[in-house]
């Protein structure tokens, strides 16, 4: 059938990283995307100010909410001890399918796993379905209008413990409005913007990190 951008990421990715080095890959989606077609990867800059964060938190166990192609995915997961556990969700499927090729050649995949279905869905299940006592680190990625929505499920399920990280891509551009308003606001956040560029481009964008205090 025709292509699509993620399966022209993949291919791309096939010829030019090195099977089980994660960090080929990320290079390998930067430089495709950089040169070739812009596609909605965390990319580079913004990349080094995930890093840092996944770095300093040292999780035991992520969430990302929206996989794409698996980029943060692999870029988050190539940091994390061999013992740590990354669970990703994707919705759709066709880019659910090309993101488990991409973490597999990654060689990553004895830390992460990806749940296909909708957050909404999903999160409700996370506690029991994967014994998840509680989330170390969140990666919030996916549709802009459900990073609200699905903070405050994450808190009502009981998946956030004092402490944990919650980090949002994209909080200028595309924006994030009703995120920020609530997050910046709750006494129960303590919230710091990092300014970045969006992805690829000139453009001002930037992380927003938020520690749950209980
Ligand atoms: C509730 C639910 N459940 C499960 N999967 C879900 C889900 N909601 C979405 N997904 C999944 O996640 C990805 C979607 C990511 C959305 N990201 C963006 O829209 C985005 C856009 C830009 C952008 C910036 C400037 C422009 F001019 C145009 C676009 C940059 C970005 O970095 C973005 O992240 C996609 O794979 C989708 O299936
Ligand atoms: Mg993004």
């Amino acid at each position: 059938t025709r292509t699509s951008k993620p399966k022209r990421i993949l291919a791309y990715v096939e010829k030019h990283a090195v099977p089980g080095d994660a960090e080929s890959v990320v290079n390998a989606i930067d430089a495709y995307c950089s040169r070739v077609e812009w596609a909605m990867n965390v990319g580079s800059d913004k990349g080094k100010i995930l890093d840092r964060v996944v770095s300093e938190t040292d999780p035991d166990t992520v969430l990302e909410l929206g996989t794409y192609c698996g980029y943060s995915t692999v870029r988050i997961g190539r940091l994390l001890r061999p013992e740590a556990r990354l669970v990703t969700i994707e919705m759709n499927p066709d880019n659910a399918k090309i993101a488990k090729q991409i973490i597999a050649l990654a060689g990553l995949n004895s830390k992460i796993e990806m749940l296909v279905g909708s957050s909404s869905d999903l999160i409700p299940q996370l506690k029991k379905k994967l014994d998840m006592k509680t989330l170390d680190l969140v990666f919030l990625d996916h549709w802009k209008i459900f990073y609200l929505p699905d903070t405050r499920c994450l808190e009502e399920t009981g998946l956030l413990h004092k402490g944990t990280v919650l980090l949002a891509d994209n909080v200028v551009c595309p924006g994030t409005p009703e995120y920020l308003k609530y997050i910046r606001n709750s006494s129960r956040y303590r919230s710091e913007y990092f300014p970045s560029r969006l992805e690829y481009l000139q453009v001002e964008d930037g992380l927003e990190k938020s520690v749950f205090l209980g």
